[in-house]
């Protein structure tokens, strides 16, 4: 690779290494056109060393907040609760932040402001759900409602903070129990790492408070199964994804895939889908 080639090259930072940011780090790492692996950051680096030494260009090993020192994006791909300490520096720096823990968005909106104050961007990708292009066009005029249900297997449940704080007993469920119905931002909170992808659809949308989604816990399916209903002035739509469960069973692993498409089209020549 010529210097004048690596120098045009867009430098990508990742947050967390589990199921979704490994996949990403080794997917660039294989190559993707225009875009190079420069760091990662990880709770533990000692765990990541097989991993990280098995790259064919080993990223830097850096602190969360020395990312947006050495990428022109940073892709967060750690728990919610990190989503501020990995966000915040990138988009001081003038850089774009990648945000998969959508759900954390909301508490953090300021970062919003943030961003366009200095000039850098935050980006959520269309991750385990589909279709936010459509949404996206359908805000351009204007959406009636939208509708979610989410059905998961109870693994893909477990530990949620609406289950354990209403001391909802999953483990021994026969039958599909809904566990909650209300707005995209009451969701958020009771189940921060299960419907992210609600917060996605309502920022896409008609917002948080407008946006009305059902969470059920359901012993008779294997997949993330999201189903939603748009009612719009421009069209009516309905969407449905049933997403196969990664090593990490509250995670589809469409989501990784995602993130890589995304990244792709950042450099890609022929760009396809808003
Ligand atoms: N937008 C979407 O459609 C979806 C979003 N998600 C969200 O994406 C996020 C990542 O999901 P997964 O990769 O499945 O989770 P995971 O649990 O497999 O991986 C998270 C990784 O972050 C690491 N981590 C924790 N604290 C850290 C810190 N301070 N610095 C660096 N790394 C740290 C953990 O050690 C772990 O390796 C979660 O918040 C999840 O809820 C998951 C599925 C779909
Ligand atoms: O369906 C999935 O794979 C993950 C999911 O709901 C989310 O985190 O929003």
């Amino acid at each position: 690779m010529t210097e004048q080639r690596a120098s045009s090259e867009l430098r990508v930072a990742i947050a967390g290494l589990g199921s979704i940011g490994t996949k990403i780090a080794t997917a660039l790492d294989q190559g993707i056109e225009g875009l190079a692996l420069s760091a990662v950051a990880v709770r533990d680096p000692a765990k990541h060393q097989t991993f990280i030494g098995g790259l064919r260009h080993p990223p830097k090993i850096l602190p969360i907040d020395q990312l947006g020192e050495v990428a022109d994006i940073v892709v967060e791909c750690a728990p919610s609760s990190q989503l501020r300490a990995i966000v915040e520096p990138a988009v001081k720096r003038g850089k774009a932040a990648v945000v998969v823990s959508v759900g954390g968005l909301l508490d953090n909106f300021d970062l919003i402001d943030l961003a366009r104050a200095n000039g850098g961007r935050i980006i959520v990708p269309t991750g385990a759900l589909i279709g936010l292009d459509a949404v996206n066009a359908a805000a351009i005029g204007t959406i009636h409602s939208v509708k979610m249900v989410t059905r998961k297997p109870i693994d893909g449940l477990k530990g949620a903070s609406f289950i354990v704080q209403n001391k909802i007993d999953i483990d021994n469920l026969r039958e599909p129990l809904k566990l909650f119905e209300g707005s995209a931002r009451e969701a958020a909170k009771g189940f921060p790492a299960n419907v992210n992808v609600a917060v996605a659809l309502s920022l896409a949308g008609i917002g948080p408070d407008r946006t009305e989604i059902q969470v059920w816990a359901d012993p008779t399916v294997t997949r993330n199964v999201h189903r939603i209903e748009v009612e719009a002035d421009s069209a009516r739509f309905s969407m449905g994804i049933e997403n196969i469960p990664s090593e990490n069973p509250k995670t589809g692993l469409i989501t990784a895939l995602s993130v890589i498409a995304l990244l792709k089209k950042q450099r890609a020549t022929l760009c396809v889908g808003t």
